[in-house]
C-alpha cells in the first residue's frame, strides 16, 4: 500500500483548474538566482514553489539549467524561467491542479530528456511544488495534510548540521556535515529547544578556544571553525552537548555527512582524508573507529557515488548499529534506489525533491524506500530559500527524519519554524525519537 496519498477527489471542480503559471528569478541563500513559480487556480488557490540548489551535487541528479555567460557569473536562470512561462505554462494551464502525477509526467514528457536537461530540473521542480501548494490552498487544507491525509501527525527527528566542512565551508575539515541528532526527547519542540541550547554552547566554546573568527558560519548555518580533524569536530560537539546539560548518546546523538565523492581521487582509486590516502577498506576501518568511539547514529555518503559494493559491505557490518544513508549514491532516483535495494547498499535514503525534479517521482522513491524497510530523511539543499515545503513533505509522508541545517539563518529556521507550527496544529503529534534508528548508541 502506498504510504503517500495525495488527497484527491475525482469529481470535476472548476475551482481546481490551473488559471495561471508564472515563473520569475529570485535569490537563494548563497546570493545566486533561482527559479520561483507561482501557480493560481480558478478558485484563487495560490501556490509558490522554489528550486533549491546544491553545492555537492551528485553526478546523476536532474540538471539545474543555468545560462552561462557574464550575468550572475554564469549562474543566471533566465532560460529556466522562460521555459516555465513558454513551455510549461501553456501546457498545464487548464489542467486540474490535483492531478499532480499527470502534470508532473506532462513536464517530463515535454522535457524529453533523462535528466530534465531541456526544460531544466529547476524549472520543473519549482512548478511541481507550486502546483501541489495551489491545490492544497484551493482545498483549504495544509500541505502536509494534502500530501498525507488527516492522519499525518508524525514530526521528524531533525539532524542539525552545526559544524560545516567540505565544500560548504572555508575551513579544512574534509567531512561536509557534523550533525547533532536530538532523538532522546518526547516532542519535536523539546528536541529543537535542546539543539538550540547546544548550538549556543558550541558558539561559546568555539569563541573561547579559537577566537571570534571561529564562529563564522558555513552555507548551512553551522559554524566553520579552523579545524582539520574529524575527531576534533566530534569532540567539540560532545563538549557542547555536555555543557548544555544533556547526555551524549542518550539524549543527543551525532551524525555525519562525509559527502565522500569529493574526497575520492578517481585515477588512484583512493580517498584523501586528513592528508592521508585511504583505500575504501581503510576508510571503512576509519568509520568503524569513529562509531566505536562516538555516539554516532548515521553516516551519509561514506563512499563515493558509484561504489555500491563498499556501501553494501559497510551496511552488512554496521547496518544494525547505524543508518547508512545514500545521498549522492541514490540522488532520489527510483532506478538508483532499486539498484541499492537489490544490492543491500544502504538502509536509508536522503530525499531531495530537486535531485529527481518532481514531487510525484519523489513520492515514488519514498514509497519504494519504505517498502524496502529503508529510513527516509527529507533534506534541504545547501542553497535554499525561505520555502518551507520540505517540512510539510516530511510530516506528510511520515518520513521520520529531516535534515535542514543549523537552527540559525532564515532559510533554515523557516523550516524548523514551520515544523513547530505543524506540531501545534495536528491533533496528536508524535515524535519518533530513537525508533527511527537501528539502536540507541
Ligand atoms: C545538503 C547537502 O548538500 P548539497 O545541497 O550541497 O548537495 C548534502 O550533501 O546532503
Ligand atoms: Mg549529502
Amino acid at each position: 500500500m502506498s504510504v503517500v496519498h495525495l488527497v484527491y477527489h475525482s469529481e470535476y471542480d472548476e475551482a481546481f483548474l490551473i488559471k495561471s503559471v508564472r515563473g520569475r528569478w529570485v535569490l537563494d541563500s548563497r546570493g545566486n538566482p533561482t527559479v520561483q513559480v507561482k501557480v493560481v487556480t480558478e478558485g484563487l488557490g495560490v501556490g509558490v514553489g522554489y528550486a533549491p540548489s546544491g553545492a555537492s551535487t551528485g553526478t546523476h541528479e536532474a540538471l539545474e539549467l543555468r545560462d552561462g555567460g557574464k550575468e550572475f557569473h554564469g549562474k543566471g536562470v533566465k532560460r529556466a524561467v522562460e521555459n516555465v512561462n513558454k513551455m510549461i505554462a501553456p501546457v498545464i494551464i487548464g489542467m486540474d491542479s490535483r492531478k499532480q502525477y499527470e502534470i508532473d509526467m506532462k513536464m517530463v514528457e515535454i522535457d524529453g530528456t533523462k535528466n530534465k536537461a531541456r526544460i531544466g530540473g529547476n524549472a520543473i521542480v519549482a512548478t511541481s511544488i507550486a502546483v501541489a501548494k495551489a491545490a492544497a490552498h484551493t482545498m483549504e487544507v495544509p500541505l502536509y495534510q494534502y500530501i498525507g491525509g488527516k492522519q499525518a501527525n508524525v514530526l521528524p527527528v531533525p539532524m542539525l548540521n552545526i559544524i560545516n566542512g567540505g565544500v560548504h565551508a572555508g575551513n579544512k575539515l574534509d567531512f561536509q556535515e557534523f550533525m547533532i541528532v536530538p532523538a532522546g526527547f518526547t516532542s519535536f519542540s523539546d528536541a529543537l529547544r535542546a539543539s538550540v541550547e547546544v548550538y549556543h554552547e558550541l558558539k561559546n566554546i568555539l569563541k573561547n578556544k579559537f577566537g571570534p573568527l571561529a564562529i563564522n558560519v558555513g552555507d548551512e548555518g553551522g559554524f566553520a571553525p579552523p579545524l582539520e580533524r574529524t575527531r576534533d569536530a566530534l569532540d567539540l560537539l560532545i563538549e557542547a552537548i555536555k555543557a548544555a546539560g544533556y547526555s551524549p548518546g542518550d539524549q543527543i546523538a551525532l551524525a555525519l555527512d562525509v559527502a565522500s565523492s569529493r574526497l575520492f581521487k578517481q585515477g588512484k582509486g583512493v580517498y584523501v582524508v586528513e592528508g592521508v590516502e585511504l583505500t575504501s577498506d581503510k576508510l571503512l576501518e576509519y568509520y568503524a573507529g569513529l562509531v566505536s568511539d562516538y555516539p554516532i547514529v548515521s553516516i551519509e555518503d561514506p563512499f563515493h557515488e558509484e561504489d555500491f559494493e563498499t556501501f553494501a559491505r559497510f551496511t552488512s557490518e554496521f547496518g544494525s548499529k547505524i543508518l547508512i544513508v545514500g545521498d549522492d549514491l541514490f540522488v532520489t532516483n527510483p532506478e538508483r534506489l532499486s539498484r541499492g535495494i537489490a544490492t543491500r547498499a544502504a538502509n536509508a535514503i536522503l530525499v531531495k525533491v530537486n535531485q529527481v525534479g518532481t514531487l510525484s517521482e519523489t513520492f515514488t522513491v519514498v514509497d519504494m524506500a519504505k517498502t524496502a524497510g529503508y529510513r527516509t530523511i527529507i533534506s534541504h539543499r545547501s542553497g535554499e530559500t525561505e520555502d518551507t515545503t520540505i517540512s510539510d513533505i516530511a510530516v506528510g509522508v511520515r518520513a521520520g527524519l529531516i535534515k535542514t541545517g543549523a537552527p540559525a539563518r532564515g532559510e533554515r529556521t523557516a523550516k524548523y519554524n514551520r515544523l513547530l507550527e505543524i506540531e501545534e496544529e495536528v491533533e496528536k503529534p508524535e515524535y519518533p525519537g530513537f525508533t527511527v534508528f537501528p539502536r540507541k548508541p
